[in-house]
């Protein structure tokens, strides 16, 4: 719907890299869009795509800056692909953009975490060089995902003012494709599998702009074909089928073609997915993969290194995953938006199971909330959800959201769980009909019907939240032992956890629970006997503390701290160069309680 299609190398499709060093301007007054900018910068730096632009400036100024900003890149398009469907694809736009081509604009995009196609067919000189230029703006209001506030300073200066615990970083930071595709072409599929004993029925629908008919080929890791399928829609069979496992993957290749009948060699369009066959479902207190109940151990993450940002960075990603695989994990949730798509399909190759979230983080109006451990129902103020605006724009920018992020990640078999918020202030009245319709329609978008979510947050804890009904699990993000009750209160904080819980399991009794956040900062290289907070022996008794809950319930079906990295935020008095409670520095090394959580993973069955 959204020609999410991901970038593919086949006998009918091109891929050309933009890739590289690009032209960046600020624009502070706003004035490019007055001043034709479109055409052209008129004072610009080279700046790196990808890359988040911030980290790489050296003056506070450029590093902080909130509001318009302009990249601009020479761009060649060969004349032999005057005849297909040329458009610029960019993998993220953080948060918004404008595409300009040749002075034309081609594409308007909101949201910076989901891909999104600038055609270029009307404007493009062929066999010649093309002015790319895209106007952007990193803003953040009630309005936006993710949500924030944009303060001005007496000077004039715009300062962003995020609702929510992570660096605003933003740019360029996913990479930039010319793709070409033939005029009649393959816009989607979709697939949804279920065993029939040895063997998996898999129901495919594949979308077209045009009227020839369509084939599908399925083939197997050795390169075997073990099914085809004629038709935009049907059933195959995949006898002796390899399932897709926790940490023990297979992945079948899926070729969908649009074929002429008048001419079997011509093949019309060609694209290909790498694609799992799995189930995934909720039953009662179990989270069932292929039908057999899964325990999931991991993280929360960031995509955020050094220097880069949150800039697409492929060897901090695959770091990551070696250090998972080394750490006993089986999961990961996106945590706070939805990752690149190339961390989902080594996700695929990997076996981990996701919870893919959606950018719907901070909506709960706190500059800092993850210190409002106070009962957010007893907020005085005019709560986020009661805001106008929320029920408008933001809902509509949050459904929006939602049908990008289905419609990229439908087809991976690591998704397994859609995380549809993270954090709301899930105590109002005003959340109840909002949240509905976002799961609502998720529900109808997914082809799989996989469980949906969000995270709830400790101000909205058992009571006090009114929409978990909604939820096919429940998420918890505690953090007992750290933000409540720490250091010498550790053991009281795990008493009143526990309370919590049981009040939970009361409420929510034939459900899931999972805890998606839970842990406490700490520098690295920090010792101490005994243990006070922000050591390294503290951080392993406060896991501990935490283990022993989730040992004590067989209905809490997994555990995910936070964070795997130690990552960057906003400046403050509560973050040393930003947020300590990474298993690993940002760096990527270990700090101790990452070997006892891997002698505890090491030691755990990724089933039940
Ligand atoms: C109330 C807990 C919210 N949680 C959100 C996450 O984004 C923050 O990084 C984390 C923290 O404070 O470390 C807390």
């Amino acid at each position: 719907m959204f020609d999410s299609l991901y970038p593919r190398l086949t006998a009918t499709r091109r891929i050309q890299n933009m890739c590289g060093t690009w032209r960046f301007q600020f624009d502070p007054r706003s004035e490019g869009v007055y001043e034709g900018w479109e055409h052209g910068l008129p004072d610009p730096i080279d700046v790196p795509v990808p890359s988040s632009f911030a980290d790489l400036f050296t003056d506070k100024a450029s590093r902080e800056y909130t509001g318009d900003f302009w990249y601009e890149t020479d761009l060649f398009v060969p004349g032999e692909w005057r005849d297909a469907n040329v458009g610029i694809r960019f993998d993220a736009a953080t948060h918004r953009a404008t595409v300009y081509v040749n002075g034309v604009e081609v594409a308007r995009h909101e949201g910076g975490f989901t891909p999104f196609v600038a055609p270029i067919n009307d404007v493009v000189n062929w066999n010649g060089v093309n002015t790319v230029v895209v106007k952007m703006n990193n803003e953040l209001g009630l309005d936006t995902l993710p949500a924030g506030e944009t303060k001005i300073l007496s000077d004039g200066t715009k300062v962003c003012a995020p609702y929510f615990d992570f660096y605003n970083y933003s740019g360029l930071q996913r990479p930039v494709r010319l793709v070409v595709s033939p005029r009649e072409r393959i816009e989607d599929f979709a697939v949804v599998s279920r065993f029939d004993g040895d063997d998996a029925l898999v129901d495919y629908t594949v979308d077209t702009n045009g009227d020839h008919d369509v084939e599908i080929v399925v083939t197997d890791e050795d390169g075997m074909d073990v099914a085809r399928g004629r038709g935009k829609a049907g059933t195959l069979r995949i006898e002796n089928v390899i399932p897709w496992q926790l940490r023990n993957a297979y992945l079948y290749t899926f070729t969908v073609r649009i074929v002429d009948d008048a001419d079997d060699d011509r093949v019309i369009d060609e694209y290909y997915d790498e694609i799992g066959i799995r189930t995934i479902a909720v039953d009662g207190t179990r989270l069932l993969l292929n039908g057999r109940p899964i325990y999931l151990k991991g993280f929360g993450r960031h995509e955020d290194s050094d220097i880069h940002g949150r800039g697409f960075d492929p060897v901090m990603n695959k770091r990551d995953f070696e250090n998972l695989k080394w750490i006993g994990a089986n999961s990961f949730r996106t945590s706070h938006y939805p990752y690149a798509e190339e961390q989902l399909y080594e996700a695929d190759r990997e076996g981990f199971l996701v919870i893919d979230e959606v950018a719907a983080v901070g909506m709960m109006k706190s500059l800092v909330n993850f210190l409002d451990a106070t009962d957010a129902s007893k907020t005085k103020e005019v709560t986020f959800f009661d805001e106008p605006v929320v029920q408008t724009d933001t809902l509509a920018a949050h459904l929006q959201a939602v049908r990008e992020l289905i419609d990229r990640d439908k087809r991976h078999a690591c998704v397994g769980i859609w995380s549809l918020f993270n954090e709301p202030d899930s105590a109002s009245d005003a959340a109840v009909p909002y949240f509905r319709k976002v799961f609502d329609l998720a529900l109808d978008l997914d082809p799989q019907k996989r469980p949906r979510s969000y995270t709830n947050v400790t101000a909205c804890g058992a009571g006090k939240d009114k929409c978990h009904d909604l939820c096919d699990v429940i998420m918890l993000n505690r953090y007992n032992g750290w933000y409540v009750e720490g250091g010498v209160l550790i053991h009281e904080a795990a008493r009143h956890q526990r309370e919590e819980l049981e009040l939970w399991h009361e409420l929510e009794p034939n459900k899931p629970f999972l805890f998606t956040e839970y842990g406490g900062d700490t520098m690295a290289g920090v010792h101490k006997l005994p243990s006070v907070m922000w050591s390294e022996e503290y951080q392993v008794e406060n896991l501990t503390e935490m283990a022993t809950l989730f040992d004590a319930f067989d209905w809490i079906v997994g555990e995910q701290a936070w964070n795997l990295n130690d990552f960057q935020t906003t400046e403050g008095i509560m973050r040393v160069n930003g947020n300590k409670k990474g298993l690993f520095t940002r760096d990527r090394q270990p700090k101790m309680a990452a070997y006892y959580l891997r002698d505890r993973w090491t030691a755990m069955p990724d089933y039940l």
